[in-house]
């Protein structure tokens, strides 16, 4: 079974070395410099305890790859989808469509795709470039998948993959599933970009912790619903869990480029605003994190 990884970042890179042990992956990458190193070296992964996997992953800059595929997984930033929405658009509307940004803007749009099996899926594990071949697997976490429309068979893929180091859940409703994970994104992703600390350090300084603590109970105040899916336990835990990793958003704002802050953080003080409620705390590192990319780009 062929399976279709777009994006060979962190997670792209990631998420391929896991599906590699059974399936035959193969990245579309959009640098040539990367479609030879793959094809070189296949991805290699550093685990957690530093030893290395190497998989047999392919690369390719070519979409007509994606027609022979079972599976198309989306692994690039929200950023990068309005380019690549397009060529998504004109595939055919057999090939079942896994999406795995973090945020909420890409579920609507996805959605708005003609394919007929679309999925969406939300990553709690650390994962980072080390470079054009290599992933650093910064800390287990669950895989949610959440089939949105269509046909779940071809998901069940994941199950013949999952192992302790990479576990799978499916669960019922995408777009709740999105939102929960946008608010962990929330707690940790502008905190960590603004103190330029790597997750691990939002909790082992206590007063990064406390404005967590702050951050948390504010969102939490705005969605009391989501007190009996999130405690901040739970935050604590993620963060410690991915105490290596550098976040996403990190990620972005040491390499220059735009970040996620959008369809992340802008999403969820939006859905904030519609129910009448302001969240300053989230605000603020919102209008820090875009004063910082103001400032670089
Ligand atoms: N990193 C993490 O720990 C986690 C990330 N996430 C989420 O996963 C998503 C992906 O993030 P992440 O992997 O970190 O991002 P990265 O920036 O590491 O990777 C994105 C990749 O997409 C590639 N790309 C962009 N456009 C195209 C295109 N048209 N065709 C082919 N490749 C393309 C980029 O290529 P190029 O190198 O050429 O720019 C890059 O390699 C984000 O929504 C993020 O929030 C979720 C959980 C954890
Ligand atoms: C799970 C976590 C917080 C890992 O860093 C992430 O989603 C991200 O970095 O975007």
């Amino acid at each position: 079974m062929k399976i279709a990884v777009i994006g060979a970042g962190s997670v792209g890179m990631l998420l391929s070395t896991f599906l590699a042990d059974r399936l035959d992956v193969t990245c579309i990458v959009r640098r040539k410099a990367q479609e030879i190193a793959i094809g070189e070296h296949g991805i290699n992964r550093i685990n957690l305890d530093g030893t290395v996997t190497k998989t047999s992953v392919k690369a390719s800059r070519d979409y007509n790859e994606l027609e022979g595929a079972s599976l198309v997984i989306v692994a690039v930033k929200y950023t990068h989808l309005p380019l690549l929405l397009p060529k998504l658009a004109d595939l055919s509307v057999d090939i079942p469509l896994l999406f795995v940004q973090n945020g909420l803007a890409h579920y609507e749009k996805a959605l708005q795709l003609p394919q007929k099996t679309i999925a969406f899926g939300s990553c709690q594990f650390g994962a980072q470039k080390e470079n054009d071949y290599t992933v650093i697997h910064r800390g287990i976490g669950v895989l949610k998948l959440a089939v949105e429309r269509g046909n779940a068979e071809i998901f069940q893929l994941f199950r013949e993959v999952e192992s302790p180091l990479f576990p799978v859940q499916f669960v019922e409703h995408a777009e709740n599933m999105l939102f929960e994970k946008a608010l962990y994104n929330c707690f940790i992703n502008p905190m960590t970009t603004v103190l330029q600390v790597k997750n691990g350090g939002l909790v082992a300084n206590r007063h990064a912790k406390k404005l967590l603590e702050a951050l948390y109970e504010e969102c939490m105040d705005a969605f009391p619903e989501q007190r009996e899916n999130i405690a901040f336990s739970d935050v604590v835990s993620l963060c410690e869990k991915t105490a290596s990793n550098t976040s996403s958003m990190l990620q972005d704002r040491l390499m220059n480029r735009k970040t996620e802050v959008e369809s992340i953080v802008g999403a969820v003080i939006k859905k904030a605003e519609q129910r009448g409620r302001s969240l300053p705390i989230l605000n603020t590192f919102y209008h820090l994190v875009l004063a910082i990319e103001g400032e670089k780009t």
